[in-house]
Protein backbone atom coordinates (compact mmCIF):
# COMPACT_ATOMS: atom_id res chain seq x y z
CA UNK A 1 0.00 0.00 0.00
CA UNK A 2 1.28 3.45 -0.89
CA UNK A 3 0.25 7.01 -0.10
CA UNK A 4 1.87 10.01 -1.77
CA UNK A 5 1.41 13.70 -1.00
CA UNK A 6 -1.72 13.33 1.13
CA UNK A 7 -3.27 16.60 2.30
CA UNK A 8 -6.29 17.04 4.56
CA UNK A 9 -7.47 20.08 6.54
CA UNK A 10 -10.36 20.47 8.96
CA UNK A 11 -11.45 24.04 8.33
CA UNK A 12 -8.31 26.06 8.84
CA UNK A 13 -6.54 23.25 10.80
CA UNK A 14 -4.13 21.33 8.54
CA UNK A 15 -4.14 17.70 9.77
CA UNK A 16 -2.06 16.19 6.92
CA UNK A 17 0.43 18.26 4.93
CA UNK A 18 1.74 16.19 2.03
CA UNK A 19 2.27 12.95 3.88
CA UNK A 20 4.05 10.02 2.17
CA UNK A 21 3.81 6.44 3.37
CA UNK A 22 4.75 2.98 2.15
CA UNK A 23 3.33 -0.11 3.85
CA UNK A 24 5.04 -3.18 2.36
CA UNK A 25 3.31 -6.55 2.12
CA UNK A 26 4.62 -9.18 4.50
CA UNK A 27 5.68 -6.60 7.08
CA UNK A 28 4.29 -4.77 10.08
CA UNK A 29 4.70 -0.98 9.80
CA UNK A 30 4.26 1.17 12.90
CA UNK A 31 2.86 4.68 12.68
CA UNK A 32 4.29 6.78 15.48
CA UNK A 33 3.70 10.42 16.34
CA UNK A 34 2.64 12.83 19.07
CA UNK A 35 -1.00 13.56 19.90
CA UNK A 36 -2.48 15.48 16.99
CA UNK A 37 0.27 14.43 14.54
CA UNK A 38 -2.34 13.18 12.08
CA UNK A 39 -2.27 9.40 12.56
CA UNK A 40 -6.01 8.86 12.95
CA UNK A 41 -6.77 11.23 10.07
CA UNK A 42 -4.40 9.23 7.87
CA UNK A 43 -5.88 5.89 8.92
CA UNK A 44 -9.43 7.15 8.29
CA UNK A 45 -8.37 8.26 4.80
CA UNK A 46 -6.67 4.92 4.09
CA UNK A 47 -9.81 3.13 5.32
CA UNK A 48 -11.83 5.21 2.78
CA UNK A 49 -13.88 6.79 5.56
CA UNK A 50 -12.55 10.29 5.01
CA UNK A 51 -11.69 11.93 1.69
CA UNK A 52 -8.27 13.55 1.33
CA UNK A 53 -8.05 17.08 -0.10
CA UNK A 54 -5.20 15.90 -2.33
CA UNK A 55 -2.85 12.97 -2.78
CA UNK A 56 -2.67 9.52 -4.39
CA UNK A 57 -3.29 6.30 -2.46
CA UNK A 58 -3.07 2.81 -3.82
CA UNK A 59 -4.29 -0.27 -1.92
CA UNK A 60 -3.47 -3.70 -3.32
CA UNK A 61 -2.98 -2.07 -6.72
CA UNK A 62 -6.32 -0.20 -6.62
CA UNK A 63 -6.41 3.58 -6.70
CA UNK A 64 -8.50 4.72 -3.76
CA UNK A 65 -10.11 7.63 -5.60
CA UNK A 66 -11.05 5.75 -8.77
CA UNK A 67 -11.65 2.19 -7.43
CA UNK A 68 -12.75 2.58 -3.78
CA UNK A 69 -14.87 -0.62 -3.82
CA UNK A 70 -11.95 -2.83 -4.87
CA UNK A 71 -9.66 -1.08 -2.41
CA UNK A 72 -12.18 -1.60 0.39
CA UNK A 73 -12.49 -5.32 -0.33
CA UNK A 74 -8.71 -5.61 0.20
CA UNK A 75 -8.73 -3.59 3.44
CA UNK A 76 -9.33 -4.61 7.03
CA UNK A 77 -9.88 -1.75 9.45
CA UNK A 78 -9.89 -1.66 13.21
CA UNK A 79 -10.66 1.81 14.59
CA UNK A 80 -9.65 2.90 18.09
CA UNK A 81 -13.28 3.11 19.18
CA UNK A 82 -16.14 1.37 17.47
CA UNK A 83 -19.73 0.43 18.06
CA UNK A 84 -20.55 -3.23 18.44
CA UNK A 85 -24.33 -3.51 17.84
CA UNK A 86 -25.19 -4.48 21.40
CA UNK A 87 -28.30 -6.47 20.54
CA UNK A 88 -26.32 -9.11 18.57
CA UNK A 89 -24.50 -12.14 19.86
CA UNK A 90 -20.77 -12.42 19.26
CA UNK A 91 -21.19 -14.87 16.36
CA UNK A 92 -24.12 -12.92 14.85
CA UNK A 93 -21.90 -9.86 14.91
CA UNK A 94 -19.16 -11.56 12.88
CA UNK A 95 -21.74 -13.19 10.59
CA UNK A 96 -23.16 -9.73 9.90
CA UNK A 97 -19.77 -8.52 8.69
CA UNK A 98 -19.22 -11.76 6.75
CA UNK A 99 -22.46 -10.90 4.89
CA UNK A 100 -21.37 -7.31 4.40
CA UNK A 101 -18.19 -8.59 2.74
CA UNK A 102 -20.27 -11.10 0.73
CA UNK A 103 -18.60 -14.24 2.06
CA UNK A 104 -20.22 -17.36 0.52
CA UNK A 105 -23.08 -18.58 2.77
CA UNK A 106 -21.57 -22.07 3.12
CA UNK A 107 -18.27 -20.71 4.34
CA UNK A 108 -19.73 -18.35 6.94
CA UNK A 109 -20.20 -20.57 10.04
CA UNK A 110 -16.73 -22.06 9.63
CA UNK A 111 -15.15 -18.64 9.17
CA UNK A 112 -16.93 -17.20 12.21
CA UNK A 113 -15.78 -20.07 14.39
CA UNK A 114 -12.20 -19.86 13.07
CA UNK A 115 -12.09 -16.12 13.80
CA UNK A 116 -13.48 -16.56 17.32
CA UNK A 117 -10.84 -19.15 18.01
CA UNK A 118 -8.12 -16.92 16.50
CA UNK A 119 -8.91 -14.16 19.01
CA UNK A 120 -9.68 -16.60 21.86
CA UNK A 121 -13.37 -15.76 22.17
CA UNK A 122 -14.74 -19.21 21.31
CA UNK A 123 -16.24 -19.48 24.81
CA UNK A 124 -18.35 -16.38 24.02
CA UNK A 125 -20.23 -18.09 21.16
CA UNK A 126 -23.96 -17.29 21.49
CA UNK A 127 -23.36 -14.64 24.16
CA UNK A 128 -24.49 -11.03 23.63
CA UNK A 129 -21.83 -8.55 22.54
CA UNK A 130 -22.87 -6.08 25.27
CA UNK A 131 -21.65 -8.55 27.91
CA UNK A 132 -18.06 -8.47 26.66
CA UNK A 133 -15.34 -6.62 28.55
CA UNK A 134 -13.49 -3.76 26.85
CA UNK A 135 -10.55 -6.00 25.99
CA UNK A 136 -12.84 -8.74 24.65
CA UNK A 137 -14.61 -6.16 22.46
CA UNK A 138 -11.21 -5.07 21.23
CA UNK A 139 -10.42 -8.67 20.27
CA UNK A 140 -13.79 -8.99 18.55
CA UNK A 141 -12.81 -5.86 16.60
CA UNK A 142 -9.66 -7.61 15.38
CA UNK A 143 -11.74 -10.63 14.30
CA UNK A 144 -14.17 -8.33 12.50
CA UNK A 145 -11.31 -6.64 10.63
CA UNK A 146 -10.11 -10.06 9.41
CA UNK A 147 -13.47 -11.48 8.29
CA UNK A 148 -12.72 -11.17 4.55
CA UNK A 149 -9.02 -12.08 4.72
CA UNK A 150 -7.77 -8.58 3.85
CA UNK A 151 -4.39 -8.03 2.15
CA UNK A 152 -3.96 -4.78 4.04
CA UNK A 153 -4.78 -4.44 7.73
CA UNK A 154 -5.08 -1.04 9.44
CA UNK A 155 -5.23 -0.85 13.23
CA UNK A 156 -5.58 2.32 15.31
CA UNK A 157 -4.30 1.81 18.87
CA UNK A 158 -5.27 -1.89 18.90
CA UNK A 159 -3.56 -2.73 22.19
CA UNK A 160 -5.38 -0.18 24.34
CA UNK A 161 -7.63 -1.99 26.80
CA UNK A 162 -5.90 -5.34 26.35
CA UNK A 163 -4.49 -7.24 29.30
CA UNK A 164 -0.82 -8.36 29.09
CA UNK A 165 -1.66 -11.83 27.76
CA UNK A 166 -4.00 -10.42 25.10
CA UNK A 167 -1.28 -7.97 24.05
CA UNK A 168 1.20 -10.77 23.55
CA UNK A 169 -1.45 -12.70 21.59
CA UNK A 170 -2.21 -9.63 19.44
CA UNK A 171 1.50 -9.23 18.76
CA UNK A 172 1.79 -12.89 17.69
CA UNK A 173 -1.33 -12.58 15.53
CA UNK A 174 -0.04 -9.49 13.70
CA UNK A 175 3.34 -11.14 13.17
CA UNK A 176 1.73 -14.27 11.75
CA UNK A 177 -0.52 -12.22 9.43
CA UNK A 178 2.56 -10.40 8.15
CA UNK A 179 4.28 -13.76 7.67
CA UNK A 180 1.33 -14.74 5.46
CA UNK A 181 1.97 -11.68 3.28
CA UNK A 182 -0.48 -9.15 4.75
CA UNK A 183 0.59 -5.48 4.86
CA UNK A 184 -0.07 -4.42 8.46
CA UNK A 185 -0.14 -0.77 9.55
CA UNK A 186 -0.52 -0.17 13.27
CA UNK A 187 -0.60 3.09 15.19
CA UNK A 188 0.17 3.05 18.87
CA UNK A 189 1.64 5.11 21.66
CA UNK A 190 3.07 2.07 23.42
CA UNK A 191 6.51 2.28 21.85
CA UNK A 192 8.16 -0.56 23.74
CA UNK A 193 5.44 -2.83 22.39
CA UNK A 194 5.74 -1.63 18.80
CA UNK A 195 9.41 -2.46 18.98
CA UNK A 196 8.50 -6.11 19.30
CA UNK A 197 5.76 -6.07 16.66
CA UNK A 198 7.01 -3.83 13.88
CA UNK A 199 9.51 -4.34 11.06
CA UNK A 200 9.39 -0.67 10.10
CA UNK A 201 8.60 2.60 11.82
CA UNK A 202 7.15 5.68 10.17
CA UNK A 203 7.48 8.81 12.30
CA UNK A 204 4.80 11.42 11.69
CA UNK A 205 4.90 15.00 12.91
CA UNK A 206 2.45 17.80 12.11
CA UNK A 207 0.92 15.89 9.22
CA UNK A 208 4.18 14.94 7.52
CA UNK A 209 6.44 11.90 7.44
CA UNK A 210 9.65 12.90 9.19
CA UNK A 211 11.41 9.54 9.22
CA UNK A 212 11.11 5.95 8.02
CA UNK A 213 13.34 3.38 9.70
CA UNK A 214 13.79 -0.35 9.71
CA UNK A 215 13.28 -1.48 13.30
CA UNK A 216 16.39 -3.70 13.04
CA UNK A 217 18.49 -0.60 12.20
CA UNK A 218 17.08 1.34 15.16
CA UNK A 219 17.71 -1.51 17.56
CA UNK A 220 21.19 -2.21 16.15
CA UNK A 221 22.17 1.44 16.53
CA UNK A 222 21.20 1.17 20.20
CA UNK A 223 19.15 3.53 22.30
CA UNK A 224 21.67 6.28 21.57
CA UNK A 225 21.93 5.62 17.88
CA UNK A 226 19.38 8.30 17.14
CA UNK A 227 20.58 10.81 19.73
CA UNK A 228 20.87 11.19 23.46
CA UNK A 229 19.16 9.15 26.15
CA UNK A 230 18.50 9.34 29.86
CA UNK A 231 20.67 6.98 31.92
CA UNK A 232 19.76 5.17 35.12
CA UNK A 233 22.44 4.45 37.71
CA UNK A 234 22.18 2.20 40.75
CA UNK A 235 25.00 1.94 43.29
CA UNK A 236 25.63 0.24 46.63
CA UNK A 237 25.83 3.66 48.28
CA UNK A 238 23.22 5.06 45.90
CA UNK A 239 21.00 6.92 48.33
CA UNK A 240 23.03 10.15 48.25
CA UNK A 241 24.05 9.74 44.62
CA UNK A 242 21.59 12.18 43.04
CA UNK A 243 22.76 15.02 45.30
CA UNK A 244 26.42 14.27 44.42
CA UNK A 245 25.66 14.19 40.69
CA UNK A 246 23.57 17.37 40.80
CA UNK A 247 26.73 19.25 41.80
CA UNK A 248 28.53 18.01 38.67
CA UNK A 249 28.12 20.08 35.46
CA UNK A 250 27.02 18.64 32.09
CA UNK A 251 24.79 15.80 33.27
CA UNK A 252 21.48 17.32 32.18
CA UNK A 253 18.60 16.86 34.55
CA UNK A 254 19.50 14.79 37.61
CA UNK A 255 16.66 12.83 39.21
CA UNK A 256 16.63 10.97 42.51
CA UNK A 257 15.81 7.23 42.52
CA UNK A 258 15.74 4.72 45.37
CA UNK A 259 19.34 3.47 45.53
CA UNK A 260 20.51 5.66 42.67
CA UNK A 261 19.85 8.43 40.19
CA UNK A 262 18.80 9.23 36.65
CA UNK A 263 20.76 11.67 34.48
CA UNK A 264 20.73 13.03 30.97
CA UNK A 265 20.10 13.28 28.14
CA UNK A 266 23.68 12.12 27.50
CA UNK A 267 25.44 10.55 24.52
CA UNK A 268 27.04 7.12 24.92
CA UNK A 269 30.44 8.83 25.15
CA UNK A 270 29.33 11.14 27.94
CA UNK A 271 27.72 8.24 29.79
CA UNK A 272 30.90 6.16 29.51
CA UNK A 273 32.95 9.09 30.92
CA UNK A 274 30.55 9.44 33.84
CA UNK A 275 30.70 5.72 34.62
CA UNK A 276 34.53 5.78 34.56
CA UNK A 277 34.56 8.84 36.85
CA UNK A 278 32.17 7.27 39.35
CA UNK A 279 34.21 4.10 39.57
CA UNK A 280 37.44 6.12 39.93
CA UNK A 281 35.80 7.90 42.86
CA UNK A 282 35.09 4.56 44.51
CA UNK A 283 31.32 4.46 43.89
CA UNK A 284 30.30 0.79 43.68
CA UNK A 285 28.02 0.90 40.63
CA UNK A 286 25.73 -2.13 40.27
CA UNK A 287 23.68 -1.01 37.25
CA UNK A 288 24.23 1.65 34.61
CA UNK A 289 22.10 1.74 31.48
CA UNK A 290 19.97 3.81 29.12
CA UNK A 291 16.33 4.28 30.01
CA UNK A 292 13.68 3.14 27.55
CA UNK A 293 13.75 1.38 24.23
CA UNK A 294 15.57 2.21 20.99
CA UNK A 295 12.28 3.31 19.47
CA UNK A 296 11.51 5.54 22.44
CA UNK A 297 14.90 7.20 22.09
CA UNK A 298 14.44 7.67 18.34
CA UNK A 299 11.05 9.20 18.99
CA UNK A 300 12.33 11.50 21.73
CA UNK A 301 15.29 12.56 19.57
CA UNK A 302 12.92 13.31 16.71
CA UNK A 303 10.50 15.33 18.80
CA UNK A 304 13.41 17.17 20.44
CA UNK A 305 14.73 18.17 16.98
CA UNK A 306 11.24 19.21 15.91
CA UNK A 307 10.72 21.34 19.01
CA UNK A 308 14.14 22.96 18.58
CA UNK A 309 13.61 23.74 14.90
CA UNK A 310 10.30 25.42 15.73
CA UNK A 311 11.84 27.65 18.41
N1 LIG B 1 -13.02 16.10 12.87
C1 LIG B 1 -12.11 17.03 13.11
N2 LIG B 1 -12.42 18.33 13.15
C2 LIG B 1 -11.48 19.28 13.37
N3 LIG B 1 -10.18 19.03 13.57
C3 LIG B 1 -9.80 17.75 13.55
C4 LIG B 1 -10.73 16.67 13.31
N4 LIG B 1 -10.05 15.49 13.36
C5 LIG B 1 -8.76 15.82 13.59
N5 LIG B 1 -8.59 17.15 13.71
C6 LIG B 1 -7.31 17.87 13.94
O1 LIG B 1 -6.35 17.33 13.04
C7 LIG B 1 -5.10 17.14 13.68
C8 LIG B 1 -4.69 15.68 13.58
O2 LIG B 1 -5.55 14.89 14.40
P1 LIG B 1 -5.48 13.29 14.48
O3 LIG B 1 -6.65 12.84 15.29
O4 LIG B 1 -5.32 12.74 13.12
O5 LIG B 1 -4.12 13.09 15.30
P2 LIG B 1 -3.51 11.74 15.96
O6 LIG B 1 -2.08 11.69 15.51
O7 LIG B 1 -4.36 10.58 15.66
O8 LIG B 1 -3.58 12.11 17.49
P3 LIG B 1 -3.74 11.15 18.81
O9 LIG B 1 -2.41 10.49 19.00
O10 LIG B 1 -4.04 12.13 19.88
O11 LIG B 1 -4.86 10.19 18.53
C9 LIG B 1 -5.26 17.67 15.10
O12 LIG B 1 -4.82 19.01 15.10
C10 LIG B 1 -6.75 17.59 15.33
O13 LIG B 1 -7.16 18.58 16.25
Amino acid sequence: MEARGVFRAFGTVPALRGLDLTVPYGQVTALVGANGAGKTTLLLILATLLAPDAGRISVAGHDLSTHPEQARSALGWMPDTFGVYDQLTVDEYLAFFADAYRLPKGEKPRRVRALLSLVHLEDQLGRPVHGLSRGQKQRLGVARALVHRPRVLLLDEPASGLDPRSRVELRDLLRSLAAEGVAVLVSSHILSELEEIADRVVLVDHGQTVGEHRMADLVASGPNGMGRARWRIRAMEGDGLAARLAARPGLGEVGDLPGGAEVGPLTENEAADLLAALIAEGVRVVAFGPVGSALESAYLAMTENMTQSRR
